[in-house]
């Protein structure tokens, strides 16, 4: 049953004159064209947020017939709210006046062949649907048939056509065709802007080398140790025109990627230093990812043999939050996208929006809201300074296309086995009603609670033996390194692009000494997960794409240092190893049948063989009987490894359900997956293997209940039975062993590998306890050092509070203390009053002052034998100076480091800083007078002979007193430990 292709003559389409005429505004990106816009998310984003949902989705199902549905979609009437809105004067200007729907507009698929139709896309201008403005190229592809939005040679449109390609590019593409993946470094090119001052650089393009003019040196000397080196790259490159750049830098990359490579095109350097002029440029001077763009299209153009699925998203790294520039921005707020995998193998940015374009125009569009929705501001150095890093990908799904005989018979097969259409309206084709995989890619929760496409989208399936081959061209244009700037805000993104641009310098640094230890990146610790910008390149850096980077430097002699660091960083990365493959899918629907076929055949030799092997064998000799045996177990074996091919095929697809796919054959087993999808896996397995089981005894069972033959059967009949049996044996045993190998295997290697995976973990979780264990031990400890210091301290304390109590109540508080604590109270001529009285005193002579002052030694307490019975001031390096010799005031000074009983105070403690900061206590002799008794009493302590000297003389009451105060133990001594 045929099915007829739909038509597009439904869908009006814009003639290439008005898409010539459209380009130019178009291909500007809109975040650096309105310097009015510059807020994060501006009025025609939020615009184009309502639009979209006016517009959702856009419904393209395979079952259509002459008039698609979704062409019925565009002629339907418009919604109230979209009414309102295409007339509502926020309505973005340019989509009224450029792009206004041209009537009559003749079908451009006139004269294209009634078997490949235009297939329907983004609503051409003209359908009405235009004022629904630029969010109208927004399509769900969870509900698109990959098959009716091919891109091929005839679809592509005249005016999508690079007609750039001249004799020159031809000869270009033939001398770059051979290279395609052969590269294995990353290719360089220096951009140096055009500046009105005087350039600090020197630049020589012939030799594609530059330096710095030695004027200039001592600005670079900071970052460079010979500044005036000079660099050499794949590319020096000056001037405003982008063609050149284009052609240089990024043409070859992007031809890799339509042969199948992976290929990543960034622009990196200071702000305001031309990254974005490169990537995007503007009207005049269109720049790398419009260039682009255009070319996959010519390229198509240029290969009638394939036949594309191009799938495009748009997302920006933000303060390190990645989000979605093609989602509506209120959606994209509030769902970031999040990064998955990525441990050696792909990424996965979930939920991201990839929409499905099939024409220049399409591109253009999602390039626009996606830039629309761009973060920039104006700063100190860029007037709209880029905020954030954006990638722009374009997936490219590629497969030789079929002969519309083919083409006809993919169809009839699809009808016939195709299941139920599954809840997105989509046909899944496979073969005997077998759901087939897609390539690889799982689907994932979207926005709104939609399944929308995980990393794949929609996928190109290969069919009737054409393999598909799938590629990503990234397009990166970071933000610029800068300095702090006056503007909070301006200063606080910028911590974050200069976080990730260090990590992205990092990563490239390690991977550049892997390179030249020529160690594998596999064996060094690669610091991808430091930023989320690393992160999502760990793909292509890891090596599996071809680089190419443009740095861009400014010219300015006050940018020296900024610049020299660019080129420091561009020879780095110069030096990462790449190893591009090319990633092919085969068809395992084609493969499987080849299979089965293959095995039938040998089923049949086999049982033609062991029907005649009774009556045979009788006539062979022994020789040809070993060789019969031999070609029959040759026969088995083959058998044997197609059946374990298709278990193992088999197994893959039919673990697949409502559209999850799996890797395709043979087994390979994701081990990026969480350890919870490892273990459903594994049960998985373990079920099928059960109901496997199962099968074999219930056969076993039959064949057990089979009626034995008669023991006079004639030899023919037990002959027969015997070759029956010995064949329903290798049956088994294939089946047996087939399973054992193709699923015992993998599901040992699962087990394995998770209780590997998670007994590393146990260990570093174990490790990381008892580290914290130990620490914890460490803060106890601690404490109770603390604890005791501070019951130390309280008894220190007590003891002074006490100490000077009783000093206080023996009236020895009239001693003036001169210290920080107790500033001396000036009396008017108090000074010389006292010199006076102090002057007459001492001539009296008498008491210790006069005695040490004739002797001029200083009464030392170490001289004092240690009596700690008597709880006095011990040790040898107790070394307290009591100075009597003084003229008119006798000084108490504190050597240091002082030590009450025996314990050194110079340590921080409270009862030392208080001693510490008495320096001097000066006792006027007018109030030693009034004490001197007591002082000499309590010189006992100090100076034995001076005791003995006076002992006698003294009142004995007061030296008990004095006594009881300084012998006290607690009143002089601290509580020792
Ligand atoms: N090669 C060039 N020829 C002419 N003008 C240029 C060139 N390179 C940059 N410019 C101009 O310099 C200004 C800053 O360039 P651009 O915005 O591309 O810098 P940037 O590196 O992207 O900055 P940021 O990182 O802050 O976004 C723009 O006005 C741009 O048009």
């Amino acid at each position: 049953m045929s099915k007829s292709r739909t038509s597009s003559t439904s869908i009006p389409s814009t003639p290439s004159s008005s898409l010539t005429k459209l380009r130019n505004g178009l291909f500007t990106p809109s975040h650096k064209r309105t310097p009015s816009s510059a807020s994060t998310i501006g009025t025609e984003s939020s615009l184009s947020a309502r639009l979209s949902r006016v517009n959702q989705p856009v419904i393209l199902n395979s079952s259509s017939t002459t008039s698609t549905p979704a062409a019925k979609k565009y002629k339907a009437p418009l919604s109230a709210e979209a009414k309102k809105l295409s007339n509502s004067p926020l309505k973005p200007q340019r989509s009224m006046s450029s792009l206004a729907p041209i009537p009559g507009t003749p079908s451009r698929d006139a004269s294209r062949s009634p078997s490949r139709p235009r297939t329907p896309n983004t609503p051409r201008k003209g359908s009405g649907d235009d004022l629904l403005g630029p969010a109208t190229s927004q399509m769900d592809v969870s509900n698109v048939d990959p098959e009716q939005v091919l891109v091929d040679s005839q679809t592509v449109e005249p005016g999508d056509v690079s007609a750039e390609l001249d004799a020159d590019d031809a000869a270009w593409l033939k001398a770059q065709q051979m290279e395609h993946g052969k590269d294995d470094k990353v290719m360089v090119s220096i951009r140096i802007r055009p500046s009105e001052y005087t350039s600090a650089w020197v630049p020589h393009p012939p030799t594609n080398s530059l330096k710095l003019d030695s004027a200039y040196s001592r600005s670079a000397s900071l970052v460079s140790t010979s500044p005036t080196a000079s660099f050499t790259f794949d590319s020096v490159l000056t001037g405003t025109p982008n063609k050149p750049i284009y052609t240089t830098v990024a043409r070859s990359h992007v031809h890799a990627a339509m042969e199948g490579y992976n290929a990543v095109i960034f622009a990196y350097g200071q702000t305001a230093s031309g990254k974005t002029f490169t990537l995007s440029g503007n009207d005049e001077e269109p720049g790398i990812i419009p260039r682009s763009m255009r070319e996959v299209f010519g390229f198509i153009k240029r290969t009638p043999e394939r036949e594309y699925l191009l799938r495009c998203s748009y997302l920006e790294i933000y303060n390190e939050t990645v989000f979605d520039l093609l989602a509506p921005p209120m959606v994209a707020k509030a769902n970031p996208v999040q990064i998955q995998g990525g441990a050696g193998g792909d990424i996965t940015l979930t939920p991201l929006r990839e929409e499905v374009v099939t024409s220049l125009k399409g591109v253009k569009d999602v390039l626009k809201r996606g830039e629309g929705n761009r973060r920039t501001a104006c700063t100190d150095w860029n007037e709209r300074s880029s905020r954030s890093h954006s990638v722009f990908r374009l997936v490219i799904e590629s497969r030789l296309r079929s002969s519309d005989a083919d083409r006809e018979k993919d169809e009839d097969e699809e009808d016939v086995h195709s299941t139920p259409a599954t809840s997105n309206g989509r046909h899944t084709p496979g073969l005997n009603g077998r759901q087939t995989p897609g390539l690889g890619g799982r689907q994932t929760p979207g926005l709104n609670g939609r399944q929308t496409p995980g990393p794949g989208g929609a996928r190109l399936q290969a069919r009737g033996g054409r393999s598909v081959q799938t590629s990503v061209l990234s397009l990166i244009d970071l933000a610029g390194s800068e300095k702090a700037t006056s503007d909070k805000e301006r200063t606080r993104e910028g911590k974050y692009i200069n976080t990730s641009l260090l990590t992205l310098g990092t990563v490239i640094s390690t991977l550049a000494d892997a390179a030249s230890k020529k160690s594998s990146n596999s064996q060094v610790h690669v610091p991808y997960r430091n930023s989320k910008l690393t992160r999502i390149l760990q793909p292509s850096l890891s090596g599996n794409a071809r680089i190419s980077v443009v740095c861009t430097i400014n010219p300015d002699p006050n940018a020296v240092a900024e610049s020299m660091s660019t080129l420091l960083f561009a020879k780095r990365i110069k030096s990462v190893q790449l190893n591009a493959k090319k990633k092919e899918v085969v068809d395992t629907d084609a493969l499987i049948e080849r299979y089965r076929k293959e095995i039938e055949e040998l089923k049949a030799r086999l049982a033609e063989r062991e029907a005649d092997a009774p009556v045979r064998n009788r006539r062979l000799s022994a020789r040809e009987q070993i060789d019969e045996s031999k070609a029959m177990k040759d026969l088995n074996s083959r058998i044997q490894q197609l059946t374990k091919l298709i278990l193992t095929s088999n197994s893959v697809d039919e673990n697949a359900k409502d559209g999850e796919s799996r890797p395709v054959s043979p087994v390979k087993v994701d081990f990026d997956m969480s350890p919870y999808q490892l273990q459903q896996e594994l049960l998985n397995a373990r079920l099928q293997i059960e109901t496997q089981a199962n099968q074999i005894l219930s056969l076993e069972a039959s064949l057990l209940a089979r009626p034995p033959l008669p023991s006079d059967a004639p030899t023919e009949e037990k002959d027969k039975l015997i070759a029956d049996q010995a064949k329903t044996i290798r049956e088994f045993e294939i089946i047996v062993r087939g399973y054992e190998e193709s699923l015992g295997e993998p599901l040992r290697k699962v087990k394995e590998d998770v209780e590997r995976e998670w007994e590393i973990k146990v260990q570093d979780e174990r490790k990381k306890r008892e580290e914290k264990e130990k620490w914890a031990e460490e803060c106890v400890k601690a404490l109770e050092k603390e604890k005791k210091i501070r019951t130390t301290l309280e008894d220190e304390r007590r003891a002074l509070a006490a100490f000077v109590t009783k000093f206080d109540s023996l009236g020895l508080s009239s001693v003036s203390v001169t210290s920080k604590l107790k500033p001396p109270m000036p009396t008017p001529g108090g000074a010389q009053t006292a010199y006076q009285r102090r002057q007459s005193r001492s001539s009296l002579g008498g008491g210790l002052a006069s005695n040490y002052a004739n002797s001029n030694k200083l009464p030392r307490i170490s001289d004092v034998p240690a009596t700690p019975e008597r709880g006095g001031v011990t040790g040898e390096e107790d070394e307290i100076a009591i100075d009597f010799t003084g003229q008119s005031t006798a000084t108490i000074t504190q050597s240091s480091p002082l030590r009450l009983g025996g314990r050194a105070l110079n340590q921080p403690s409270l009862f030392d800083q208080d001693l510490d900061e008495m320096e001097a206590v000066n006792v006027s002799f007018d109030e030693l007078n009034e004490v001197e008794n007591q002082l000499l009493d309590v010189s006992v302590y100090v100076a034995p002979s001076a005791l003995r000297d006076l002992k006698e003389a003294k009142d004995k009451d007061l030296k008990a007193k004095a006594r009881g105060v300084f012998g006290a133990k607690e009143n002089l001594l601290p509580a020792r430990a």
